[in-house]
């Protein structure tokens, strides 16, 4: 079994590079050295690379995009047979020994949590949201914002998502949360209570309430090549039936999950086409979706970093951080937190992943029971 690339194999390994383009501008190392995108508008373009190897690369991302968020069993049920069924419960409850669920873990974390300060971070689609074809259909429950709303009044809490700040906000509609969009880019976060130790700049701001908030957009110099690049992919995959744009602000997603299987190659080759223009972007990959962004070194897992120091609560050995995601541009976040050995993440799945998570949960359902046990053991505990 190939564990890497998914194939043969129960485990999907969706950790696969960005766009493997040779571009001239690399990911920086700090927060204070972001590049200018006028660094990158000058240069030349860049000779296509021989046939075969593009036939290759597009091969790759080929099968990345066919295992991106793979059936799930109940809604397999119809086309595998019940032994087949039977094989990938089994191979989920073998994965599950390396990332055991957090709620039959509870009392495991909450051994763990003690007296310290929980923070939640929690991402939207796919944790708090089920995946959905229309991601403008992408709502949250009722009850899911019950207890997002109940943990929030209890444990600092903050979401962070790949779309825009003001979708995500439209979708959780709750004033007691911080928020980071567009994968950590766009953060609307309390006023910082340590001193700005790494230079990093924020815009003084406030809330719909009126509320004193700091706004950090360290891409919003890419703001201008974002919104014409987002113009570019759309008239190149308007011809495909079932490729959807989104303006996630300071990045662009492109859709294929509504896209035939045949058109999956034309949808990478347009969008890598366009790509061949701007060597200050780059492409990930997510669940049957492409996101371009700038290559800038900031991602979830800084906006971890930076939420906590913003909170005041960067330093402090009395805090446990929870991040809760799903997605690949989850996993920045759930290094961020394993490396510093203090806090963990939890992996939102129902079919085995490597993953830097430390526990799993199933799907949404699973996620807010997670959080209406956390609210409950807070509340016994006061
Ligand atoms: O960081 P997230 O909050 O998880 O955002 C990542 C992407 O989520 C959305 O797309 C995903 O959910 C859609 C609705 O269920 C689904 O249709 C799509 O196939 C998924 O990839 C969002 O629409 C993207 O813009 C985000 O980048």
């Amino acid at each position: 079994m190939d564990l890497k690339t998914g194939l043969n194999s129960p485990v999907i390994a969706d950790h696969l590079p960005t766009l493997a383009l040779p571009a001239p501008v690399m990911t920086f190392t700090t927060p204070t050295s972001f590049p200018s995108p006028g660094l990158c508008l000058n240069t030349t373009k860049k000779t296509p690379l021989p046939g075969k190897i593009e036939e290759v690369r597009a091969t790759g991302w080929l099968d990345l995009m066919m295992a991106a968020s793979p059936t799930r069993r109940r809604q397999i049920k119809d086309v595998v047979n019940d032994t087949q069924a039977d094989d990938l419960d089994l191979q989920y409850h073998n994965w599950m020994v390396d990332y055991p669920s957090a709620l039959t873990s509870f009392e495991a974390i909450t051994d763990l949590a003690g007296s310290k300060r929980l923070v939640l971070f929690l991402d939207y689609d796919g944790t708090l949201s089920p995946i959905v074809d229309n991601p403008e259909n992408a709502l949250m429950s009722d009850e899911m914002r019950a207890a997002v709303k109940h943990v929030a009044s209890l444990f600092p809490t903050a979401i962070i998502s790949g779309r825009s700040r003001d979708k995500v906000f439209d979708f959780v509609k709750l004033n007691e949360l911080h928020y980071a969009g567009s994968h950590g880019m766009d953060i609307m976060g309390p006023i910082r209570k340590t001193a700005d130790s790494n230079g990093v700049e924020c815009i003084h701001s406030t809330d719909l309430k009126g509320k004193e908030v700091n706004l950090f957009q360290p891409a919003s110099e890419f703001l201008p090549m974002i919104s014409e690049v987002y113009k570019k992919l759309g008239e190149s995959v308007k011809d495909i039936n079932g490729a959807r744009m989104e303006d996630n602000k300071f990045c662009v997603s492109v859709h294929y999950r509504n896209v035939a299987e045949d058109d999956y190659k034309k949808v990478f080759q347009r969008v890598t086409a366009v790509l061949e223009d701007y060597p200050c972007l780059r492409l990930t990959h997510g669940r049957k979706v492409f996101e371009v962004r700038p290559v800038i070194d900031w991602n979830k897992g800084k906006a971890v970093e930076f939420l906590l120091e913003s909170l005041g609560l960067n330093e402090s050995e009395d805090v446990l951080p929870i991040y809760v995601g799903d997605d690949r541009t989850d996993e920045d976040a759930f290094k961020v937190l394993k490396a510093s050995n203090r806090g963990f993440g939890i992996l939102v799945s129902s079919i085995p992943k490597e993953s830097d998570a430390f526990y799993s949960l199933r799907d949404p359902a699973e996620v807010m029971e997670f959080l209406r046990k956390l609210a409950q053991w807070k509340e016994q505990s006061i």
